[in-house]
């Protein structure tokens, strides 16, 4: 799979491990930083990798990495076409494939250690969108819009 990646500072270390696990997974993965441990603002990473994901000819995944994986979520769900998933576990990795076909997968490194992170990324590239009544779901998601892919 193709990830596009970023963080803020609260999630400095566990992006530069997540970044190393993936692409020893044998994934190709985009790290748009930010590359030291500087105070930044989460929102302005979540549209590096929206846009990323969105423009991306191929069929790309997004990871975003913050304290609590809810700024990331939070900013990334503003975009049509981004569903963000702030999973805890590998269920709810599972899950936000499974039945919701998320694109983008957050989570915190003030929440969940180097283990669980790699069972999420596990669960998540192993799992596969369902479609049928979930593809109906999604799509009243989409319905809803959001902000394009241009900011
Ligand atoms: O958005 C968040 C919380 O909802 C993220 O966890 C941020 O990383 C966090 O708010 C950063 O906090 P800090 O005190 O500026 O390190």
């Amino acid at each position: 799979m193709k990830f596009y990646i970023a963080t803020d500072h609260a999630g400095l270390d566990l992006k530069d491990y997540t970044v190393e696990l993936l692409k020893a997974k044998g994934h190709e993965v985009v790290d748009l930083g930010p590359h030291s441990k500087d105070r930044v603002d989460y929102p302005d990473f979540a549209v590096k990798v929206c846009n990323a994901v969105l423009t991306d000819e191929e069929d790309a995944d997004g990871i975003l990495i913050c304290g609590s994986g809810l700024g990331m979520s939070m900013a990334a769900n503003r975009f049509s076409g981004i569903r963000a998933a702030l999973c805890h576990d590998a269920y709810t990795a599972t899950m936000a494939r499974a039945h919701n076909d998320a694109n983008v997968l957050c989570f915190g490194e003030r929440v969940v250690g180097r283990g669980v992170a790699e069972s999420i990324i596990d669960a998540w590239v192993t799992a596969a969108f369902e479609g049928g009544r979930h593809a109906d779901r999604v799509a009243k998601i989409e319905a809803v819009g959001g902000c394009s892919a241009t900011l």
